[in-house]
């Protein structure tokens, strides 16, 4: 687990309605049990406070030791630089307990001279997750304080020593830190506390997930995304421009790459129209396709490109050709399904629906989640590619680890909101998500966009609807 998955699981909770206040109470009293564990009970124990939420686990921690031990809390640094709710709620709480003695130690000055003789175990909750560069006073000097009673009291950092990873920071006897034992740590031992994270953590795409698929790279125009759509043919121009209408609102450009005759039906200002001769893709626009792709970040290949035998080769030879990375979609599933070695060593999203999955892979997706998601990673692995296969529930995998997503409503089985879902991924894609991440968020804005129609409209409502909600999904996730 790494430090940047723990803000995305926290999201995610706080997204599933576990509040801060519930994760900061089990990280306390988790902290409060491993110390009862390993040091029995009738401890004294100084208790070291920062003003962030590392020292409001420290605040929940000499609540629960005091049933049964002798507390102090030393709160180094102001009381009104407790700034976060939870750990403002947990110091109010402390300042009404008569059995904890609480000092408050704003400068340097008032903690050299301290004697921590008399404390059987020192907790270290200064500095935790949110440090940022060298410990800086009157926090070093708390450091070097609880320091000096290295060997001599046990010592115990919440999360992680403080100061980690500058020089200075705490020697702890061990760190109690949260849910998982994080990758990155090493150096000092740890214990780990579960604090409430339910297993769906790992497989639920939410917000979190979505905050970072969507960070800006860039003040200039094309620095945010280019993506180009290869897509319609005689019968169809409405899904590539509901894909292109959709990835619009999140890319600086979309190229839509169509045969005139649907092209010329396009009315829209916000695209970017590269109109190919003719009724349908035919080898004969390889090359100049293949060119159109260069200045794209990401491509879209399928929607609405018709199952045409001199199409379904035109996409073929374009997938083995194309270095960008790829959404393969509609029309453009069936024609690789027919030689799906074209993908090797490219990078793409495949985006099936059960039916399309089978005629992929010849095995349909059935039974429970966990055993279609078995499925989908199992192919995943064999192309070396990421698969979202849409349902109910859609599962995304890479091959190694699964995700699903359970936004969206009955109102999708409407006509082109696979179309849609495929340019939210194209331009996650284009942004420099990876495909896993790309495809994951896709499903879940695609599917929020479609819950925003819905409080609207009810069930009723068509693909354009879902395209035009594309940026309230997207400055919901943003402010969440
Ligand atoms: N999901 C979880 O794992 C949970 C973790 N919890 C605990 O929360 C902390 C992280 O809290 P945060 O408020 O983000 O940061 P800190 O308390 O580590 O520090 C912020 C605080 O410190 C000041 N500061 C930053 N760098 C320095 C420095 N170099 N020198 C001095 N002061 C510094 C900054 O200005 C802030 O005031 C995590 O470790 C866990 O303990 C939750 O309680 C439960 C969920
Ligand atoms: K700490």
């Amino acid at each position: 687990m790494k430090i940047e998955d723990v803000y995305i699981w926290d999201t995610n909770a706080k997204w599933l309605g576990i509040s801060p206040f519930q994760l900061m109470e089990n990280a306390g009293a988790g902290v409060a049990r491993a110390i009862e564990e390993k040091f029995g009970r009738g401890l004294k124990v100084a208790i070291f406070c920062g003003t962030g939420n590392n020292g409001g686990d420290g605040f929940v921690a000499a609540r629960h030791l005091s049933f049964e031990n002798d507390v102090t809390v030393f709160l180094v640094g102001d009381e009104i630089k407790i700034r976060s709710e939870e750990a403002k709620h947990n110091w109010e709480i402390l300042k009404k307990l008569d059995f904890v003695k609480i000092k408050i130690l704003k400068d340097s000055s008032q903690i050299k001279g301290l004697n921590l003789e008399e404390y059987d175990v020192i907790v270290d909750a200064l500095l935790g997750a949110g440090t940022k560069g060298e410990p800086r006073e009157p926090i070093r000097s708390a450091i070097k304080k609880i320091n000096e009673y290295s060997g001599k009291a046990k010592i115990v950092s919440v999360d992680l020593p403080s100061g980690y990873p500058s020089k200075v920071q705490v020697k702890c006897d061990f760190a109690v830190t949260f849910q998982w034992d994080k990758e990155e740590f090493e150096g000092f031992e740890r214990i780990v506390a579960k604090i409430g994270y339910p297993k769906e953590l790992y497989h639920l795409v939410g917000p979190g997930n979505a905050k970072f698929a969507l960070r800006k790279k860039g003040e200039h125009k094309g620095q945010n995304g280019r993506l180009l759509i290869i897509g319609g043919s005689e019968d169809y121009f409405g899904a590539p421009y509901l894909a292109a209408k959709a990835a619009s609102y999140i890319v600086d450009l979309v190229y839509l790459v169509m045969p005139e005759y649907s092209a010329k039906r396009i009315t829209d200002p916000d695209m970017i129209l590269r109109p190919v001769e003719g009724k349908n893709f035919t080898r004969e626009h390889l090359e100049e396709v293949l060119a159109l792709t260069e200045k794209a970040d990401a491509v879209i290949v399928g929607p609405g490109i018709g199952l045409r035998d001199e199409t379904r080769e035109f996409v073929r030879e374009f997938v083995k050709r194309c270095e960008k990375p790829l959404v393969i979609d509609a029309d453009g599933l069936k024609a690789i399904a027919e030689d799906l070695s074209v993908l090797n060593g490219k990078t793409f999203v495949l985006t099936p629906h059960a039916g399309e999955f089978k005629t992929l892979f010849g095995e349909k997706p059935e039974g429970s989640l966990k055993e279609k998601a078995g499925l989908v990673m199992k192919k995943a692995k064999e192309i070396n590619g990421v698969i979202l296969l849409k349902g109910v529930y859609d599962i995304i995998s890479d091959g190694k680890v699964w995700k699903y997503n359970k936004t969206g409503n009955r109102g999708m089985t409407t006509g082109g909101t696979g179309d849609v879902l495929a340019g939210i991924i194209g331009a996650l894609l284009a942004l420099g998500n990876s495909p896993l991440r790309a495809a994951s968020v896709g499903a879940f804005l695609n599917g929020l966009a479609g819950d925003t129609v819905k409080e609207e409209l009810g069930e009723n409502f068509t693909a354009l609807n879902v395209a035009k909600k594309v940026p309230h999904a997207v400055k919901w996730v943003l402010e969440f």
